[in-house]
């Protein structure tokens, strides 16, 4: 069994996937305590795989994102198979404190302050921009094909462009799914 804070069906908001609809899977709880933290994510339901397969088997799309909390303390090489089974294309949102099983297809790491990295395989590095004074120059170290800075919820947003402007490396991340009020 694996606790399940939320499934909803809407498109990927943020980072490298923005604009594709994707079936979300929030996991319960998570090993940090991020204080901007915009997610409510401890209450949760027991579902078995069997449950978890058929729920988002319902929707037509091939992208399944898993995120929480953190769903790394939830999730397997089992899981993972069975997602693919069904012709999934399996991406995660993830803090990167966990190992993570290797076949997922794309790896979102947002590193946190105090948060030991322990992901094998970054795709997409996504830092929430907290505000000047935050190191995160040392991220761009990581091994990963994109970077990305995200505002905090939308609240910084010229600030951002701002520090991308002085730093190229990095690329602007919105949470679109807030601007345009969908899931
Ligand atoms: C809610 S977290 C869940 C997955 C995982 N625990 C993590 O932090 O990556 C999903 C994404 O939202 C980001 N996030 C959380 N709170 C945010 C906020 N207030 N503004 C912008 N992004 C935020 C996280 O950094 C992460 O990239
Ligand atoms: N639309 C939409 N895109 C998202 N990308 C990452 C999300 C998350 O909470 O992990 C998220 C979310 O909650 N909604
Ligand atoms: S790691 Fe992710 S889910 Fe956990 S508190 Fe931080 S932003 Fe929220
Ligand atoms: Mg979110």
């Amino acid at each position: 069994m694996r606790k399940i804070n939320e499934l909803f069906y809407s498109l990927q908001g943020e980072g490298f996937h923005m604009g594709t609809p994707a079936v979300f899977i929030r996991f319960s709880g998570c090993n940090l305590k991020c204080d901007f933290c915009d997610t409510r994510h401890e209450s949760g339901t027991l579902m078995t795989d069997e449950e978890l397969l058929e729920r988002v088997s319902a929707f037509p799309c091939r992208m399944v994102i898993l995120t929480g909390g953190e769903p790394g303390l939830w999730i397997d090489d089992d899981l993972v198979e069975k997602l693919h089974a069904l012709g999934k294309y399996v991406a995660i949102e993830t803090n990167g404190t966990c190992v993570l099983p290797e076949a997922i297809d794309w790896v979102t790491c947002s590193p946190k302050q105090g948060g030991k990295l322990n992901v094998k395989r970054i795709d997409e590095v996504k830092v929430v921009y907290t505000g000047a004074g935050q190191d995160v120059e040392s991220y761009l170290a990581l091994p990963a094909l994109h970077y990305f800075l995200q505002p905090c919820s939308c609240s910084n947003t010229e600030e951002v462009i701002a520090y991308i402007k002085a730093h190229p490396q990095w690329r602007l991340s919105l949470q679109t799914h807030k601007l345009i009020h969908i899931p």
